[in-house]
């Protein structure tokens, strides 16, 4: 599925955080948008999941669905956002209660979503009795279970100590390496932005606005090779220059009150 962003503004009462945003998400690409603290990337992915409505602008979606797709664009969120009194199995059955599917299908898109993330062993469990790493697990999970056309995600990995974040980077390449799913990666974090995306928007200090989209030229797979980690410093070096110059000019802004 494809994502069209023209002209998007969008305010909260007299805060404006989003201006002139121009934005195509083409089939199966993995776009990362990083910038200074409230410069508007949640806001610009609620937009994009049809949960905020924008002030003026269009945003649209084009192209075929997967097969059984039940929604076609699901998030998953910093905070995993689980019910802590449902099993594991019954926090990924949710998504799948409004929909009339025969028992066996319901079945198997739990099991198939559970094993793929190494959680079929602990389906009885509670999100209490699980690590953040298999928590998050269950949120993705959970997300593939609707056998999405596109992906939101919001910082799914910021709330997890830096080996685990590790461990789900190569959940979400294993994923995009079989699934192809368009996805929308919001992270403040350039060494995930630099693992996992082929372009890199950089928003402005707020109001956001795009400052540069940045290319990965290296395929995903072949990041951790030793010849590709020229390329990879340079980019790095690139989004960290333009991150450090609008965090340092938000950082002198008087705060909005
Ligand atoms: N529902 C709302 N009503 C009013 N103001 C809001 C609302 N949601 C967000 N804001 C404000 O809009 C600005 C942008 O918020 P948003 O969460 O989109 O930014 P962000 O770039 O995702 O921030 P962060 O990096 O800190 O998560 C912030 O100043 C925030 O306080």
């Amino acid at each position: 599925m494809r994502l069209l962003v023209s002209d998007l503004t969008h305010r909260y009462e007299d805060l404006t955080v989003l201006d002139g945003i121009d934005l195509t998400l083409a089939e199966g690409e993995v776009l990362a948008v990083i910038g200074p603290s409230g410069c508007g990337k949640s806001t610009l992915l609620g937009i994009a999941g049809g949960i905020v409505a924008p002030t003026s602008g269009r945003v649209s979606v084009e192209g075929p669905l997967p097969d059984g797709c039940l929604n076609p664009i699901t998030f998953i969120f910093q905070d995993f956002a689980l019910l802590p009194w449902r099993s594991v199995e019954d926090n990924v059955a949710l998504v799948l209660e409004h929909h009339p599917l025969p028992t066996a299908e319901r079945r198997e898109r739990i099991e198939t979503g559970l094993r793929r993330m190494g959680l079929w062993e602990f389906r009885k469990a509670l999100p209490k009795q699980l690590s953040g790493g298999m928590r998050q697990r269950v949120g993705i999970a959970r997300a593939l279970a609707v056998r999405p056309a596109m992906l939101l995600l919001d910082e799914p990995l910021s709330a997890l100590d830096a080996q685990t974040r590790e461990l789900l980077m190569d959940d979400f390449l294993d994923l995009w390496r079989r699934e192809k799913t368009t996805a929308l990666y919001v992270t403040h974090n350039l060494d995930e932005a630099l693992r996992l995306a082929d372009r890199v928007v950089v928003l402005s200090r707020r109001p956001g606005r795009i400052r540069e989209i940045v290319t990965v030229e290296e395929p995903r797979d072949r990041r951790q090779a030793p010849s590709a980690q020229a390329h990879l410093a340079e980019v790095r070096e690139r989004l960290w220059h333009l991150m450090k110059a609008e965090a340092q000019m938000a950082d002198r802004e008087i705060a909005h009150v």
